[in-house]
């Protein structure tokens, strides 16, 4: 007799009666930051682009790789919240960019420049627009979000700090966030070191005081910069520029960065240095790190209290990473000589800021960026990576999504394409009503385990398994988040196996456990469902379904019938197939011990009606079968 399960509830898969959300998926979709299965969202702008740079080297999404892979839709936009399908994505500026990224966002989409929105036009506005671009006056926050009703994919921020934008609820929504880290790097350096020295020589004090009609030598006379130690916290790419600056100018720099390698700090003569060490010490200190948890307000009255008396401070990092209560203070009693901040916790600072009236602090309102050759760069860099994600590209910049080089991705691409099949296969071998808890995926693999980077492939199989049974879209971006959040525990293993390390992987298994199966062979003999994959001639191919072998190429839908392993089935199910104008792409069949047992797998291009799929479970020596959509 042959059994056919329909199915629901949580993480249950289709029933396959139900209307299907794959019910369009001849066309399979490797779409990775884009739930549809089937469309093309774009279409027009699957052409190169004339201003498009992609760097080979740079890791990128995976759009044009998988491209060669037929078929393959990778686009970021989230298919089925489109309703501009065949439209040009729409970009929102909201803060000034350089022309050169205007004009390469214009030859890309529909963009629009809406400077100095509050944050409610932001929100009564962002479900129009695919992408947002901003600087750091721009707050994306969860509400920008949730405003944005799914349709914002892509966030740029035109600039390194990020802090400005919420990057978990981005996460969650599954947009992807990407900034532009190295345009900006001279620009911000060098205004460091602007305001070292003319903080040093009182620069723009005395210049306030002959404006104002006076001619004071006296009162300006400076401190000089040679011979002193400049302490710089946070060594990365502006903080490391500007500590070889200091260092041409006879500074002795040291450090602190408990993530710097010590050897970059070596090779520009530097000494990596303990945090207290480095604050004690210094006559100078230059902050040069991102405002996180960690380093909020890192500079309150207890450091204030251990740096030398008269030390001068710059800040070109955030504002945020200062206590500026604190540091009034500590300029109110000598321990602070000078302040230079370009920066503050709230910008611009409220106009009865303590920080305004002092007159030695030297203020800039956050103009470390702003050259025009850093602003170009910037826009261009921000607009590479908008557009390249909007084509779902993996992008080089890419902060909330794990960054993928291109040659792991060009590798990967048929495995990526394997790994969402064996999730929609795996989820529809589900038996109704059977929440799934736990799902394994086993990489065999010659190459050692620490060469496999495996995160897109756990992505697109977690996208595989819960978007045929929830309304979420999945993505690089979400894929664990979601996961995680519907109970869903995936977890990997690779195996090394004797096989040519030529290829990063030779199987793929997806094991999902403790869940009844509506194909009771798909069952392996450890009690959990188990198919297996390969990629063969660069197709998919599933080659073990339960303690069965087939091997079927994953395209179109699939039939898996287990019978009496006897002459004739193959025939008998074909004509059945053929009388109903169904054709039949491949067939294979695996069985255990000879005319016992045997699993049938057939590849169809259509959808068989109900009535061809009933006579297919009225043959005598059918036992079971399963529909699939692939
Ligand atoms: N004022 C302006 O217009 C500009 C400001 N910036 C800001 O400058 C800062 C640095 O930018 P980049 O050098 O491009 O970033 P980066 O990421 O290259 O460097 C930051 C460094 O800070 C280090 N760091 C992290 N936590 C630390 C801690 N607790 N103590 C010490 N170091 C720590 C990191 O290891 C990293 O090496 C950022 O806050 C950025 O937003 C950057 C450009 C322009
Ligand atoms: O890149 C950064 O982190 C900056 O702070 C630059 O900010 P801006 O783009 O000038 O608003």
């Amino acid at each position: 007799m042959a059994s056919v399960s329909s199915a629901n509830p949580i993480l249950t898969p289709p029933s396959l009666t139900s209307p299907s959300p794959l019910s369009s998926s001849k066309k399979s979709s490797l779409s990775f930051l884009n739930a549809s299965a089937s469309t093309t969202p774009f279409p027009s702008l699957s052409h190169s682009h004339s201003h498009s740079r992609i760097r080979s080297h740079q890791p990128l999404f995976v759009t044009n790789v998988l491209k060669t892979v037929e078929s393959a839709d990778i686009s970021v936009s989230k298919g089925r919240d489109l309703d501009h399908v065949g439209c040009k994505p729409t970009i929102l500026v909201s803060e000034k960019l350089g022309e050169a990224g205007i004009e390469l966002l214009r030859s890309f989409g529909d963009v629009e420049c809406l400077y100095d929105l509050s944050p409610e036009q932001l929100c009564s506005k962002i479900s129009q627009f695919d992408a947002l671009i901003v600087r750091s006056g721009t707050k994306v926050t969860r509400q920008v979000f949730e405003a944005a009703k799914g349709q914002l994919k892509v966030v740029g921020r035109a600039g390194v700090g990020i802090d400005n934008v919420d990057l978990q609820a981005a996460t969650e929504f599954g947009c992807l966030v990407v900034n532009a880290p190295t345009a900006n790097t001279i620009a911000a350096a060098e205004h460091a070191i602007a305001l070292l020295a003319s903080m040093a020589r009182n620069v723009a004090q005395s210049d306030a005081s002959m404006k104002s009609g006076k001619w004071q030598r006296n009162k300006y006379v400076g401190v000089s910069l040679v011979g002193k130690t400049l302490a710089v916290m946070g060594f990365g790419k502006v903080g490391s520029e500007v500590a070889r600056r200091a260092k041409g100018l006879g500074m002795h720099v040291i450090a602190h960065d408990p993530y710097a390698p010590a050897d970059r700090a070596r090779a520009i003569g530097v000494d990596l240095v303990s945090f207290d060490e480095a604050i004690s010490t210094a006559e100078f200190i230059s902050l040069h790190m991102p405002l996180t948890s960690t380093t909020s307000k890192i500079f309150n009255d207890e450091n204030f209290a251990k740096m030398k008396k008269g030390v001068r401070i710059i800040n070109v990092a955030r504002g945020g990473v200062i206590d500026e209560d604190a540091l009034v203070r500590a300029l109110d009693s000598g321990v602070v000589a000078q302040a230079a901040l370009d920066v503050f916790t709230e910008e611009p600072p409220p106009k009865d800021s303590k920080l305004l009236q002092i007159e030695n602090v030297t203020l800039t309102p956050h103009l470390g960026a702003s050259t025009k050759e850093a602003q170009e760069g910037v826009a261009v860099e921000i607009a590479e990576a908008v557009v390249g994600a909007l084509r779902g590209e993996l992008s080089a910049t890419a902060v909330n999504a794990p960054m993928v080089p291109a040659e792991v991705l060009s590798e990967l691409a048929p495995y990526v394409m394997l790994s969402e099949k064996l999730g929609r296969l795996a989820v529809q071998l589900v038996a109704g009503g059977s929440g799934i808890k736990s799902v394994k995926v086993v990489y065999r693999s010659a190459r050692d385990p620490d060469d496999l980077d495996t995160r897109l492939l756990r992505a697109m199989i977690t996208k595989g398994i819960i978007e045929p049974i929830s309304s979420s879209f999945i993505n690089l971006v979400n894929a664990d988040f979601t996961a995680k959040q519907k109970g869903l525990r995936i977890s990997e293993e690779r195996m090394v196996v004797d096989s040519s390390p030529e290829y990063p992987i030779d199987s793929i298994q997806v094991q999902i456990s403790n869940v009844g199966s509506k194909f009771a062979s798909a069952v392996s003999e450890s009690g959990n469902i188990n198919i297996e994959g390969r990629v063969k001639y660069g197709i998919p191919h599933l080659t073990r379904v339960g303690s069965f072998s087939v091997d079927v190429s994953l395209e179109g839908n699939l039939i898996l019938c287990r019978q009496v392993d006897q002459p004739g089935m193959i025939g008998q199910v074909g004509n059945i197939l053929g009388e109903h104008n169904c054709n039949v792409s491949f067939m294979s069949v695996g069985r255990t011990v000879k005319r016992t047992k045997a699993i049938m797998a057939i590849g169809v291009d259509e959808e068989p009606d109900k009535g061809t799929l009933k006579k297919i479970g009225e043959v005598s020596a059918i036992e079971e079968f399963v529909f699939l959509k692939l």
